[in-house]
């Protein structure tokens, strides 16, 4: 079976700094990967390669084109109403069914009963579950999460984590990027930084 995403020799240079160097690893459908290593080493930049946003100086990212990325801003308006700022997305990401998605999505994270709160009101917590439903409701089988833990408490994570596994044992493959420790059988390491990699 082919890869979902897989990493071939890539190379990230930014600010004129080599991040990391033929950095080559590979997921399965199913599968997940973890990447950590210290501040500033390029874990996020690692997530950023992955969603096509920045450009390998070397090297290649293949697999299934469709992605979902959670990265630092939730990119949601803040103006809108949550159902209606994550239908927006979904109407532009999911086949089929994109609004049947946002309720689902919302359950899913535990925000159902704010769904028609602004998004410009909603706690640090709240607005991470948020962006976590955005990804939910994409329908992506490719999830990149640059940091998701962050902001959320103990049943968050757990929740996070839940969410990580279903998505998992439905083919659904995806790459992590941490500094809190999170559950993540069987994950592929990606530790920035070890000479190994
Ligand atoms: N737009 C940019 N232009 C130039 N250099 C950048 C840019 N964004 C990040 N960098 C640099 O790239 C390096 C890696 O940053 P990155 O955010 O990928 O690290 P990180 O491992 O995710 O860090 P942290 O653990 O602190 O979140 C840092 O030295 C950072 O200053």
């Amino acid at each position: 079976m082919s890869d979902a995403l897989a990493f071939r020799d890539v190379t990230c240079v930014r600010g004129g700094r080599t991040l990391f160097e033929g950095l080559s690893f590979a997921i399965a459908g199913g599968g997940a990967a973890l990447v950590s290593g210290p501040n500033g080493v390029g874990k996020s930049s690692l997530i950023r390669v992955a969603a096509g946003l920045l450009r390998p100086a070397a090297g290649e990212v293949v697999g299934l084109p469709i992605r979902a990325l959670l990265a630092e801003a939730a990119a949601l308006d803040p103006g809108l109403r949550l159902f209606n700022a994550l239908g927006f997305w979904a109407t532009l990401d999911a086949e089929p069914d994109p609004r049947e998605r946002v309720p689902r999505a919302l359950d899913a994270v535990g925000l159902a009963h704010i769904a028609e709160v602004p998004v410009r009101l909603l706690s640090t917590g709240q607005r991470r579950r948020a962006a976590l439903a955005r990804v939910v409701a994409s329908g992506a089988p490719v999830w990149l999460l640059d940091e998701p833990a962050n902001g959320l408490d103990v049943a968050s994570v757990a929740m996070l984590e839940r969410l990580i596994a279903e998505h998992r044992a439905g083919g659904g493959t995806v790459l992590v990027a941490t500094h809190t420790p999170i559950a993540l059988p069987d994950a592929v390491e990606v530790i920035l930084g070890d000479p190994s990699c």
